[in-house]
């Protein structure tokens, strides 16, 4: 048997844009993902966030669902763009449903849905932006501080500074290696800004969460990469320095003021992780660069070899046990919870009503026992939080890639449990996994 320590925070994960649905409801204004989405070509088949999982109507279906799994946490995004609406009503429905149901809430403030008039006025771009970050969030602790757990501010600053602005895969779109190392930056100040907005306000746990992963190959590729993906966050967030090499680095590409680092370097309660697979690199003279990680002219990012899943992900539960081992070692006395951690594979609906995912069973089961594997290396790992409750918006893949314990019928918006929802409910139940 393996066993958790007594408490083990047990979740799940969710995001607004990604499940509410309820678009033009209650007054919610429109999000740069509500821009990018109706964008032609943006999402794959011109899929959008307008109804998603209807999540906004069925949360108290959703939330007897994670009664059901037996969840001792919910992870879910609060959505800026219903800030200062009647819609924001919703979080309080929804906070109640979770106390009901014994299941401790913990909000993200900020799961990429910036509304589209800050990005209309320069959004991450633009210093200002992270004011105006910290006064949603002491607005939203306001209304809600008195039932959420543990605040969130940012989810993955990584992707929203290097996708949204660096390759421009992701809302708002950008192309730009400056833009993204300046969206970085200001992201941490929003973030340090927002932490210092809370403790004044009176919360009490308070986190980011950051995707964090191994860089296998070559040794000069890898430390660069795991620079420009890991460090860059790791550091001022959690030192308050940047460091050097990523100095000099990003140095090449723009002279925004970079002087924040003690407003960023506010001290946490826990660091938010989101591990779902490692990088590979390789030097090549011959590569061109990759445009989420500017500057890497001449470092291949190759596609793994073994077992993907169905996003063409390597599935590598080791270098989960290796991440935990080392952010415990590296950045020791900061208490550490997997904030998502899952898999997109091809689920089909049987005769039965039942989906049998087996390969996601599989690989929660491997990264479970990956992260026991680090708790008994000294890892002060305090949860694990599937990605996701439900099958959902993938971004730019749209509701092609289904991470759900949860089946999602879009047609008929029924919610049909995987094999992956009983085993996880076992799991919980027995703290652990035989
Ligand atoms: O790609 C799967 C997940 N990764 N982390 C952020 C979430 O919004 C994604 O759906
Ligand atoms: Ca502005």
């Amino acid at each position: 048997m393996i066993i958790f320590p007594e408490g083990f925070l047990w979740g799940a994960a969710t995001a607004a844009y990604q499940i509410e649905g309820a678009a033009r409801e209650d007054g919610r204004v429109p999000s740069i993902w509500d821009t990018f989405s109706h964008t032609p070509g943006k999402v794959r088949d011109g899929h959008t966030g307008d109804v998603a999982c209807d999540h906004y109507h069925r949360y108290a279906e959703d939330v007897a669902l994670m009664r059901e799994l037996g969840l001792r946490a919910y992870r879910f995004s609060i959505a800026w763009p219903r800030f200062g609406t009647p819609g924001f009503g919703f979080y309080d429905r929804l906070l109640d449903e979770l106390l009901e149901a014994g299941i401790t809430p913990v909000a993200t403030l900020y799961h990429w849905d910036l509304p589209q008039s800050l990005q209309d006025g320069g959004g991450w771009l633009d210093r200002d932006t992270a004011y105006r970050f910290a006064e949603y969030a002491a607005g939203a602790y306001e209304r809600l501080g008195d039932r959420v757990a543990t605040w969130t501010t940012l989810n993955e600053p990584w992707v929203s500074a290097f996708v949204g602005h660096g390759s421009g895969r992701h809302a708002p779109g950008v192309g730009d290696p400056a833009a993204a190392f300046t969206a970085a930056h200001h992201l941490m100040l929003a973030h340090g800004l927002a932490v210092q907005a809370l403790r004044a306000a009176g919360a009490g746990s308070v986190s980011i969460t950051l995707n964090l992963a191994p860089i296998l190959g070559d040794e000069e590729p890898a430390r660069l990469v795991d620079g420009l993906c890991n460090r860059i966050f790791l550091d001022p967030l959690l030192r308050g320095v940047y460091p050097e090499d990523v100095l000099a680095h990003l140095r090449r590409f723009t002279d925004v003021k970079l002087d924040d680092l003690e407003t960023i370097h506010q001290p946490i309660d826990v660091l938010g992780v989101n591990y779902y697979s490692p990088k590979h690199v390789r030097t090549d003279p011959e590569a061109p660069g990759h445009p989420e990680h500017p500057g890497t002219e001449g470092i291949a990012f190759v596609d793994p070899d073994g077992p993907v899943t169905a996003m063409g992900w390597g599935i590598n539960p080791e270098c989960l046990e290796s991440l935990l081992v080392r952010l415990s070692r590296e950045y020791p006395g900061t208490p550490l919870l997997i904030t998502e951690n899952g898999a997109a594979f091809e689920d089909t609906v049987t005769g039965d009503d039942r989906v049998h995912d087996t390969d996601r069973v599989a690989f929660l089961d491997a990264h479970v026992r990956a992260a026991h594997a680090a708790i008994a290396q000294g890892a002060d790992l305090r949860g694990y939080f599937v990605w996701s409750l439900l099958d959902n918006f993938e971004w730019a893949h749209g509701y092609h890639k289904r991470f759900g314990l949860v089946y999602v019928d879009y047609e008929t918006q029924r919610r049909i449990r995987k094999d992956s929802f009983h085993w996880y409910r076992d799991v919980i139940a027995a703290n652990g996994l035989r």
